[in-house]
């Protein structure tokens, strides 16, 4: 059977005119407790609007060591008091995810994919729903492949694009196919891309980023464990995806600019490119290196946030 398909990619949207946090759930508030699973956090146990009320930036990336160590770049960009080492995991009980919190930011690791980043961010948007949150910015800081970019060349994301080049995403639901948008928000993209004139020696550029769910296969690779395709069709395909706009690949973009969109949360995905996929398919830049790349995401967000709070120019 033809899978049946719902479109969504207007009517959830309320082109972000509430600034509190809000979730397009109406069984949640005749729940007596909510139970936020995976961060081991919930809604009789902690007291949300105390911990987190104060929250108006959310940055998050796949790995718990990353997201820590932006928490700890963050809590001196912002020259908070205290000890950087005393920063703690606030999800120590569980070893899901890594959720970091420095003043008005909260870094929170999500791992690999559209499955796992969108549990994550579950929780995350009924966390900042029932701490009452008001005008929070969410970013997507990451890495990903570049197509016709060279290496370490940040890409802020106007579309998150699906394997077709679509503008969409798609869950099913109950047996259905739901289809959201992916746009993000284009001032927010603009507002990034002039504090990235901060950082000359950093290439930023604004373009589609392509989200698949596989790492090999579904991104053209052809050093996977499997492998369908020839090196000129996998070039073909790349190309195609050059001539539609899309400039990086990664593998969660899409799921999380749909559900920032619904839930109308202003939304950037800023991802740096490690290499160059018409060039070759492994990464093979020293680790020195990548950690460098991997840093310029976080610096260009950091100027940002620290340009909303008034701490620079
Ligand atoms: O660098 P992060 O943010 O973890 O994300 C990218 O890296 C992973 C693959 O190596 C995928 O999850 C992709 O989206
Ligand atoms: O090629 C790449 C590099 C990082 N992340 C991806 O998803 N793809």
């Amino acid at each position: 059977m033809a899978p049946i398909l719902l479109n969504c990619m207007g009517n959830e949207h309320d082109d972000y005119i509430k600034t509190e946090v809000h979730v397009k759930n109406p069984h949640l508030d005749s729940m007596e407790e909510d139970i936020l699973y995976h961060f081991n956090l919930g809604t009789k146990t902690h007291d949300l609007p105390r911990m987190f009320g104060d929250v108006k930036f959310v940055c998050v990336g796949g790995s718990g060591n990353r997201m820590r160590a932006f928490a700890q770049f963050m809590h001196q960009e912002l020259g908070l008091l205290g000890d950087v080492g005393d920063i703690r995991d606030i999800c120590e009980g569980t070893d899901r995810y890594s959720m970091y919190k420095v003043g008005p930011l909260l870094s929170i690791s999500h791992g690999m994919g559209v499955p796992s980043i969108s549990i994550m961010l579950h929780e995350l948007i009924k966390l900042l729903y029932h701490a009452h949150c008001r005008d929070v910015v969410l970013f997507r800081i990451g890495t990903s492949g570049g197509i016709g970019l060279s290496p370490g060349t940040v890409v802020i994301t106007d579309h998150a694009v699906d394997s077709f080049f679509r503008p969409q995403f798609e869950q099913v639901v109950l047996g259905k196919v739901i289809v959201r948008s992916t746009e993000l928000d284009e001032g927010l993209a603009g507002e990034l891309l002039l504090c990235s004139k901060a950082f000359p020696e950093q290439p930023t550029v604004i373009g589609h980023t392509m989200c698949t769910h596989d790492f090999y296969e579904g991104q053209g690779r052809l050093d996977g464990a499997l492998c369908s395709f020839s090196t000129e069709e996998k070039l073909e395909y790349l190309s195609k995806a050059y001539d539609a706009g899309v400039r990086n690949i990664e593998m969660e973009s899409t799921v999380f600019a749909a559900m920032c969109r619904v839930c109308d949360l202003r939304a950037a995905v800023v991802c740096v490119t490690l290499l160059d996929r018409f060039q070759g398919d492994q990464i093979s830049t020293p680790h020195d290196v990548l950690v460098e790349y991997q840093q310029r995401p976080q610096c260009l967000v950091a100027r940002f946030i620290k340009k909303s709070l008034g701490l620079v120019e």
